[in-house]
């Protein structure tokens, strides 16, 4: 579906709107009704029958009515909610093409803001305001004809006060304009703050940082609800300036009207009516004039929708990637996540086919970022990475992903079962192959003793697994997946020394599989034996070896593998 097709507006949308705009119409037969029974009255022309008549009139349109709103609404809430999901479905496949450098945590408010409020609000758009808008305009025009024929210098005057909306409008959308704007930047600064502390709501609470003592969110939310006034508040005065002039045609027309009745040009009844109609066309032109601000409002989620849509994507190459042999090169290799503030700095080194090379090196050193740029989450600012001599900067980033897998700290898991959460690394895998994988990676015995084994369900993002069971199910997906390389995360540091001993386990497991691993390791004892090993410091490979090489050397390794001993001894 391109960008424009997703808003396009369905049938039912069209339907909904027609339906309740002929509702809105059918409610102005009431006035005609009022209308010829005053008229009746007055010309001593009443009768039982015809009251009679006319009170069945009235209730047959409304029943008629009620019958128009109901499959209206529906239709045109069923309508509205298709487009919205069409539109959070295209953004969502927009999100996934976006590169990830874009992800910043500002950016995350945004997205959520746009995906969630901004589709809500256009929503809005479809299935209120615009039938809203529509209804009010016709029947605003009808009341100024209707008027028209009851004394045509009195409509000329309404339709002049019509026409003033016009500025009216031109002022207010400039309020809009500005401020909605800001509003919507503050709002999504505002989402990504809630965001973050939903996410640490553990961390906030053990550090009494709950509620309001949350300085972040409080000042977010601070700015949001000052930016919200300051908008409301400079649309008042050119609303309230509006409705004034708009109300003082009630007694201008009254003054008019009176001439011509007083000399006999018009019906009393007509007189009457011209007293009263102002009234409503004041009414009507004023809840005009408050969707249109709205109406304006919304657009701006429209725009914000928009934007995300047109944000540049990840370039995608037609050059074919299918390495025949999977080891891995960095050529000069630099790169920063902030600029100015490089991470890793001309880096140079290889990591050889089918064997464990380990990285080590102190926290901050740049061992995670070694591995986003291989997984190419990122790309580099200069030098390159080769993967079975060829290089990957021109290829697409799902290719690349497709022949590695990635064990990190941060395991993610959907809300799903534990069966389906692992066969994500390979939909058409068995559950025979999905249980061969779990036992290598030492989660089937836990995995049995769930109430639904491996139908059980783990929660948002596995939160009901502790966190080396999490780690554990990550490794399993990484065996299904069964890929040449292996990009791996040794963080046990953080579990109880049973989850780490069961991590420890599966990592083994994964390493006899043949493949070509690069490990960032925090212990040392785990990578003793690995081929080749890369000590990283100052944005670049200190030192690199083998254990026994390495500690001849004398150098950084040997002082962290001394440290280690010392703790563990
Ligand atoms: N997304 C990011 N945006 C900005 N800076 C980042 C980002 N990720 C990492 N950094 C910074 O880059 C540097 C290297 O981080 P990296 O995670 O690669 O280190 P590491 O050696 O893996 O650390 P650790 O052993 O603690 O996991 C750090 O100074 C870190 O603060």
């Amino acid at each position: 579906m391109t960008d424009k097709n997703l808003f396009r507006k369905n049938a039912l949308f069209y339907r909904g709107l027609i339906l309740t705009v002929l509702e809105g119409l059918l409610s102005g037969s009431n006035y005609i009704v009022i209308y010829a029974v005053l008229k009746m009255l007055y010309d001593g022309t009443a009768s039982m029958q015809r009251i009679f008549s006319l009170s069945g009139l009235v209730g047959a349109i409304f029943v008629i009515r009620l019958v128009i709103y109901s499959i209206g609404y529906t239709q045109s809430q069923i309508g509205g909610a298709e487009v919205s999901k069409n539109i959070r479905l295209g953004l969502g496949d927009k999100l996934r093409k976006l590169p990830l450098s874009g992800f910043t945590e500002k950016r995350e408010g945004q997205y959520i803001n746009i995906m969630t409020a901004d589709v809500n609000s256009y929503e809005q758009i479809l299935t209120h305001k615009l039938a809203s808008l529509v209804k009010n305009g016709i029947l605003s025009v009808i009341v100024i004809f209707f008027i028209g024929v009851l004394y045509f210098p009195a409509a000329v005057i309404l339709l002049f006060s019509l026409l003033l909306l016009l500025p009216e409008m031109w002022l207010s959308f400039r309020i809009v304009g500005k401020y909605g704007k800001e509003k919507n930047a503050v709002t999504a600064e505002a989402v990504g703050q809630i965001v973050e502390y939903i996410d640490g709501i553990q961390a906030f609470r053990a550090y009494g940082m709950g509620g309001t003592k949350n300085r972040n969110t409080t000042a977010a939310l601070r700015k949001f609800s000052t930016v919200s006034y300051q908008y409301e508040a400079h649309g008042i005065p050119v609303n309230f300036a509006f409705n004034i002039v708009n109300w003082l045609t009630v007694p201008l027309i009254m003054w008019i009207g009176f001439i011509p009745w007083q000399s006999g040009a018009i019906h009393a009844i007509n007189f009457l009516f011209l007293c009263m109609m102002p009234m409503v066309l004041a009414k009507l032109t004023a809840a005009i004039s408050v969707d249109m601000f709205s109406y304006r409002n919304l657009l701006i989620s429209k725009t914000n929708i928009q934007n995300l849509l047109t944000e540049k994507e990840e370039s995608k190459s037609k050059d074919i990637f299918s390495p025949k042999e999977h080891g891995i090169s960095f050529h000069d290799v630099s790169f920063s996540y902030v600029e100015g503030e490089p991470v890793l700095k001309k880096m140079s080194f290889a990591i050889p086919d089918h064997k464990l090379t380990a990285i080590v090196g102190d926290s901050g050193s740049g061992k995670s970022t070694i591995l986003n740029l291989i997984a190419k989450y990122y790309n580099p600012e200069s030098g390159d990475i080769d993967i079975g001599g060829q290089s990957i900067r021109h290829v697409n980033a799902e290719d690349v992903l497709d022949i590695l897998s990635m064990v990190d700290q941060d395991t993610f898991l959907f809300h799903e079962t534990v069966r389906e959460n692992i066969r994500h690394a390979n939909p058409s895998a068995t559950d025979e192959e999905i249980e061969i994988a779990c036992k290598k990676a030492n989660c089937d015995t836990f995995i049995r003793k769930m109430k639904k084994g491996y139908d059980s369900s783990i929660g948002e993002n596995g939160n009901l697994l502790s966190g080396g069971e999490r780690q554990r199910l990550s490794i399993a997906r990484a065996i299904l997946k069964n890929s040449p390389i292996l990009l791996l995360d040794e963080a046990t540091s953080s579990l109880d020394i049973e989850n780490e001993l069961a991590v420890k386990q599966a990592i083994s497991n994964l390493l006899q599989e043949n493949k070509t691993v690069v490990m960032i390791a925090h212990t040392l004892s785990v990578i003793k034996n690995a081929a080749q090993i890369l000590v990283v410091a100052d944005g670049k490979v200190a030192e690199s070896g083998t254990h026994e090489q390495l500690l001849n050397l004398g150098g950084k390794y040997t002082a962290m593998w001394n440290a280690e001993q010392a703790i563990t001894a």
